[in-house]
């Protein structure tokens, strides 16, 4: 059967809401919401092999240690490890992490519930039950007047077992209900149900009850979703009781815009898990949310500067890879392969070390080419940032140089290299490693090989007979002869060059010459670059790197010689 021409038959488009004076676009976020992460409940009923306890265990303490102070750990009704898992979170909690368990609107599964809690210092105990048309009809067979009835006595049976009970009284308990779906329910009677639980929970200013809104599918384009946030929070009355939670799922791909949007819209909490896992196409991703607003120089109070273990966790007790391009975390999210970006991020980078040398190391603004945040602040490595194939540049290869062996090539040289580069990248087909780009730099330049190349130095004097005028005389081995050649000019090099020219009969006319040291102590080496023309023109490059900086110079000679001697 192919594609419906017409997919109108089959397919409505969803209504929007009629929100004329909708403020929530004139709005900017400002501040963290409140976060729930429901890695353990919602992440975890999705997974084809739910979390073992020990993995509840490892991923629990992380969520602790990386600073979310809400966390739904199970659905204790479901299954003795889940039950058993609340109880470990119940006892190993510290006193400022709220422990938030979900149960369906059945007596026998909330007496469950509350009794997995028993001792918790502070727990949110969460119900939820089906308000929209689709799920009351097709799922439960309830009238909305007879959806709403339940929701109220099971709110009431709640608090019964929590916060009216006295031998319960050492908990802090508090309670969240989700209209599901909320984003496919009539925005009037999803208030109507809502009014009608607030008041049969009675909460308080200092203890507000939680209406968690979820877009249990999500259907819409995230400004749908908005306006319904914004009329449910303009609308429901005694707000100041009230805490609007969003729960976006990522069925059309923009539950991080949904929910961004719906905090714009009026929301104070977000539940999410990291990195998106859960139902179908997961729940929104607390990462992006976190970093996004990072980015924007807001604390999200999570701290994710160890993303990589954070993702090693997160792969782990999931059993699902995070995607190579998951914003933030992926592995190709904070390198370049292509060269124009390649050269772009070098740039950035020199000009913001320059910016941090001359401020003093401080406060400088970050405005980096093609990289939204610094990759440091998420624990990433320069490593990472630039890598190398057949579409990457000159800037790419001589970063990687650089980084790697502290060897800061000029200009002309990275191009010379950048075609050694090119030529090795498009024969391997793959990605270049460091250590291949390192390589590949000795041997084409002739240096730090264990086995003597052709031309070797062994030994030199240099000699100032009259102003302006150096003599030298050079001890080589030439494939293992030895041989002494002496010359003049009106420095060590231009000497060095006459002495080549005179007894070698190769001309070498210097016309780059670049030095740096390596490393900042008094023992540090200084490399020397040096760019000779020949006689039909060419321009070849020689790489010299030695204690003693003449000695360096000489070394990048004996490099082109070597170049020469090859390359013939
Ligand atoms: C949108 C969400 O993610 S909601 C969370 C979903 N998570 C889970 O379901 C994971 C844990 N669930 C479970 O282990 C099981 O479903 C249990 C233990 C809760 C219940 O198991 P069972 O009693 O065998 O019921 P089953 O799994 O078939 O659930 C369907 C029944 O629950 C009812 N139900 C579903 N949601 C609710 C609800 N929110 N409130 C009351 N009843 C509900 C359905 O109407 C159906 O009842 P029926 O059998 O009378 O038609
Ligand atoms: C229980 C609710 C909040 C849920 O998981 C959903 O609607 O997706």
């Amino acid at each position: 059967m192919p594609m419906l021409e017409d997919p109108s038959v089959k397919y409505d488009a969803f209504p929007p809401i009629h929100l004329p004076n909708r403020q929530w676009p004139s709005k900017v976020l400002k501040k963290a919401p409140r976060w729930l992460s429901t890695d353990l409940r919602d992440g975890n009923q999705s997974l084809p092999d739910p979390m073992t306890f020990e993995e509840k265990k490892a991923y629990f303490h992380k969520l602790v240690d990386i600073g979310y102070k809400e966390i739904e750990v199970a659905f204790p009704s479901a299954s003795q490890v889940d039950f058993d898992f609340t109880r470990y979170a119940v006892e190993n909690a510290p006193e400022d992490v709220t422990i938030q368990v979900l149960s369906q609107c059945r007596e026998e599964l909330i007496r469950r519930t509350v009794e997995s809690l028993k001792g918790a210092h502070s727990a949110t105990v969460h119900l939820y039950l089906a308000t929209s048309d689709c799920f009351r009809n097709v799922v439960f067979g309830l009238s909305q007047e007879e959806s709403k009835q339940v929701a109220v006595k099971m709110t009431k049976l709640v608090r019964e077992l929590t916060k009216n009970d006295p031998s319960q009284s050492a908990t802090n308990w508090h309670y969240e209900f989700s209209p599901e779906t909320f984003s496919d329910t009539n925005p009037d009677y999803v208030l109507e149900v809502c009014e009608a639980v607030k008041a049969a929970w009675e909460p308080s200013v200092e203890n507000p009850i939680i209406f968690n809104l979820p877009a249990t599918v999500e259907m819409s384009t995230p400004n749908v979703y908005a306006d319904q946030i914004e009329y449910f929070a303009t609308h429901i009355s005694e707000r100041e009781k009230v805490c609007i939670s969003l729960h976006p799922h990522n069925d059309r791909g923009c539950a991080v815009a949904a929910s961004e949007l719906g905090q714009l819209a009026g929301a104070d909490r977000i539940e999410g898990c990291l990195f998106g896992n859960g139902e179908r196409t997961g729940n929104v991703d607390l990462v992006t949310l976190g970093l996004n607003l990072y980015s924007q120089g807001i604390s999200p109070k999570i701290d994710f500067l160890d993303l990589n273990s954070i993702i090693d966790i997160v792969e782990r007790c999931n059993k699902i890879r995070v995607p190579e391009r998951a914003p933030y975390g992926g592995s190709l999210v904070v390198c370049a392969f292509s060269g124009s970006h390649q050269d772009a991020i070098k740039k950035g980078f020199n000009n913001y070390s320059n910016q941090l040398a001359e401020s003093g190391n401080k406060n400088v603004k970050w405005k980096l080419p093609y990289l939204p945040i610094d990759p440091t602040d998420i624990g990433r490595t320069y490593e990472a940032i630039i890598r190398i194939n057949s579409q990457s540049g000159k800037g790419g290869s001589a970063w990687v140089i650089l980084k790697n062996m502290g060897l800061d090539l000029p200009r002309p040289l990275q191009v010379d290299y950048s075609k050694a580069v090119q030529a090795q990248a498009e024969e391997k087909g793959l990605e270049l490693t460091n250590a291949e780009l390192c390589v590949l730099f000795e041997k084409t330049y002739y240096v730090g090989s264990e086995t003597p190349y052709a031309y070797e130095l062994v030994d030199y004097s240099v000699t100032s007979a009259k102003a302006g005028v150096r003599s030298i005389s050079v001890d080589l081995r030439i494939e293992g002869q030895a041989k002494t050649i002496a010359g003049a000019g009106n420095g060590p090099i231009s000497a060095f060059s006459n002495a080549v020219e005179k007894d070698l009969g190769i001309s070498i006319d210097v016309k780059h010459y670049h030095e740096h040291s390596l490393g900042e102590d008094s023992n540090s080496k200084a490399a020397t670059y040096i760019g000779a023309v020949l006689k039909d023109g060419l321009t070849v490059w020689g790489v010299g790197i030695h204690e003693d900086v003449s000695q360096a110079s000489f070394l990048s000679l004996i490099s082109i010689l070597n170049n020469l001697h090859y390359k013939k």
